[in-house]
């Protein structure tokens, strides 16, 4: 939708904003109808993407700057390694990923986001999907992608970012590599994490060895692959233990 066509407010908010005593549970109940579709649309859609890696970054740097250069070439030396390559399908560094994806001939991915000013999914998506929910959307940026690179962005790429810290520290998801790409940007939070939430132990210093830095598009991409062929050989492993103690 564009122009006049576009809602002032989202299903996102309606769910989140409504508070009025008792009459939620008119309408909640046919919302998890709603939410589910959303699951199973994600699911059937992406269920034979093969390897992937979700890229996520600001919605609002621009062609030219030298970050959107860097996920442009991310992108393709992503494909060139055999992923496809999954990003919130919106501009800035969505646009950039995306667009590096598909130039060089692999699967770029779009999982949009309906928000109050609708922008649609950018032009370089090939294969998209359009979420009402945050957190339905969340589930498959983590669910089909082998790791995630972060560029520099604001609330939308911290949110996603230390959703993927949790997955990870908490187990609930294994071996999953999480670049950030920016050494400038970055530094100041990795700083903190070290000096102040791990210093007063508010997370184990263990904790900061799920990060991985880099300026360097080669680097960022090598560490993606090194630690996706160590998490499948180490399920190789797992499988093979598994068929020789049921023998
Ligand atoms: C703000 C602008 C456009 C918003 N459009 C978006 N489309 C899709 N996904 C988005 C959008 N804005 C944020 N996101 C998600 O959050 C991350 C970026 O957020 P940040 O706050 O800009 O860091 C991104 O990875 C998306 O998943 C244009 O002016």
């Amino acid at each position: 939708m564009r122009r006049s066509q576009v809602p002032s407010d989202t299903t996102d908010q309606r769910l989140l904003d409504s508070r009025g005593p008792g009459d939620w549970v008119h309408t909640d109940p046919w919302r998890v109808m709603r939410i589910q579709s959303e699951f199973v649309e994600g699911f059937s859609a992406l269920a034979e993407l093969g390897p992937a890696i979700s890229v996520f970054g600001s919605a609002r740097t621009l062609a030219g700057d030298a970050y959107y250069e860097s996920a442009v070439r991310l992108a393709g030396h992503l494909v060139q390694a055999g992923y496809a390559v999954i990003t919130g399908g919106g501009p800035g560094i969505m646009e950039a990923a995306n667009k590096g994806a598909s130039q060089a001939g692999g699967t770029s991915v779009g999982l949009g986001i309906e928000l109050p000013f609708e922008q649609g999914l950018n032009e370089y998506v090939d294969l998209g999907i359009d979420f009402r929910y945050f957190f339905a959307r969340k589930t498959m940026f983590v669910k089909y992608a082998q790791g995630f690179v972060v560029f520099p962005g604001g609330f939308g790429t911290l949110d996603e970012l230390f959703e993927a810290l949790t997955l990870v520290q908490t187990g609930k998801v294994t071996t999953f590599p999480i670049v950030l790409f920016g050494t400038a940007y970055w530094r100041g939070l990795i700083d903190w994490l070290s000096t102040t939430m791990a210093a007063e132990g508010k997370i184990s210093p263990a904790d900061l060895d799920l990060i991985s830095l880099t300026d360097d598009v080669d680097e960022a991409v090598r560490v993606i692959v090194r630690e996706d062929e160590a998490r499948r050989a180490a399920e190789r492993e797992a499988r093979a233990r598994v068929a020789a103690d049921a023998e």
